[in-house]
C-alpha cells in the first residue's frame, strides 16, 4: 500500500499535510505521535474510509478509489479504536461478519470460511469467548473479540488503530505477537497506532511519527526513537535505553518540557 503527498482531515480542515506512507507486505509499520495529531484520521483515509483533501492512496499500484467497498474490504482489514457494539449478538457471530467480503450476502460459510472463523478466535485467545454476547463482556475480552474479527477477513492489509487498548499487559504483548507473525509468516503488510513507544521500538519495522500537521519523522525504530525527535513530538524529555537482552529500545519518560522550563 502507498500513499503519495497526502493531505488527510475532516471537512476542509487539513490534519496531515504531505504524508508519504508506504506499508509493505511482511512488515510492521507503528504510527506514533501526540493525541489530536492526525493518526486515526490517516488510518481511515488509508483504509478508504475518508475521502483524502489531495493525494491518493494506491494498493499494488491500482487506486482504491477505483475498488469497491467489497474489493476492498478483501484486501484491507481494519480495526477502529472504538467500533461500536452491536446488541444482542455473540462473539463467533460478530467474527463471522469477518468473512462478510469473501462470500455474498445471501450465500452459505464454506468450509473455508469457518476454518478462518475459527483460526481467528484461535490466535485472538477470544475461542473462549465464543458463545458469549459481545455486549457483555468486558473491555479487554471485547477487544479480544473485535481483534478476531479484522483477522478473519484475512486481507493482505492489516489497520489496526491503538489494538492494545482495555488489554491487560499479557494480552496486550500476545496480541503485538499475533501481529508480528500475521506480517512475518503470512506477507501481511501491517498498520498500527500504539501510543507507548517501548513497545513501538520492539514490533515495528518501521516508525512513522506524525506531530505538528506533518510526518515529523520516519525509518527504523533505532533512526526515529531518539531523545531529540520523541522531544520534539510529545515535547517530552526521555532518556532511550537498549535493552541488553532483547536490543530493543525503551524509551523512560523523564519530564514534561512545560514543567521544566
Ligand atoms: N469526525 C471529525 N470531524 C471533525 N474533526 C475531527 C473528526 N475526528 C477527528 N477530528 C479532529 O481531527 C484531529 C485529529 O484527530 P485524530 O482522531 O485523527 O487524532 P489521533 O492522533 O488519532 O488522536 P488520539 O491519539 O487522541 O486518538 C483532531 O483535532 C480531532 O479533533
Amino acid at each position: 500500500m502507498q500513499a503519495r503527498d497526502l493531505t488527510v482531515g475532516h471537512g476542509t480542515q487539513a490534519v496531515l499535510d504531505g504524508v508519504d506512507l508506504t506499508l509493505t507486505p511482511g512488515e510492521v509499520t507503528v504510527l506514533v505521535g501526540p493525541n489530536g495529531c492526525g493518526k486515526s484520521t490517516l488510518l481511515r483515509t488509508v483504509a478508504g474510509l475518508l475521502t483524502p483533501l489531495s493525494g491518493g492512496v494506491s494498493l499494488d499500484g491500482e487506486s482504491i478509489r477505483s475498488l469497491s467497498r467489497r474489493a476492498l474490504s478483501q484486501r484491507i482489514a481494519f480495526l477502529p479504536q472504538a467500533p461500536l457494539v452491536p446488541a444482542g449478538v455473540s462473539v463467533r457471530e460478530l467474527v463471522r461478519h469477518g468473512r462478510y467480503a469473501h462470500r455474498g450476502a445471501f450465500s452459505r460459510h464454506t468450509q473455508t470460511d469457518i476454518d478462518a472463523v475459527d483460526w481467528a478466535l484461535q490466535v485472538s485467545d477470544a475461542a473462549p469467548l465464543a458463545d458469549r454476547r459481545l455486549d457483555e463482556l468486558s473491555g479487554g475480552e471485547r477487544q479480544r473479540a473485535w481483534l478476531a474479527t479484522v483477522l478473519a477477513q484475512k486481507a493482505g492489509v492489516l489497520l489496526l488503530d491503538e489494538p492494545t487498548t482495555y488489554l491487560d499487559m499479557r494480552h496486550q504483548f500476545e496480541i503485538l505477537d499475533v501481529v508480528r507473525k500475521l506480517a512475518k509468516e503470512h506477507e501481511i503488510a501491517c498498520g498500527v497506532v500504539l501510543h507507548d513507544l517501548t513497545q513501538a521500538a520492539a514490533y515495528a519495522d518501521e516508525v512513522v511519527v506524525a506531530a505538528d500537521g506533518v510526518v515529523a519523522a520516519d525509518g527504523t525504530p533505532a533512526e526515529v526513537l531518539t531523545p531529540e525527535t520523541i522531544h520534539h513530538a510529545f515535547g517530552l524529555e526521555v532518556s532511550v535505553l537498549q535493552d541488553p537482552d532483547t536490543g530493543h529500545l525503551a524509551c523512560f519518560p523523564r519530564a514534561a518540557v512545560s514543567s521544566t522550563s
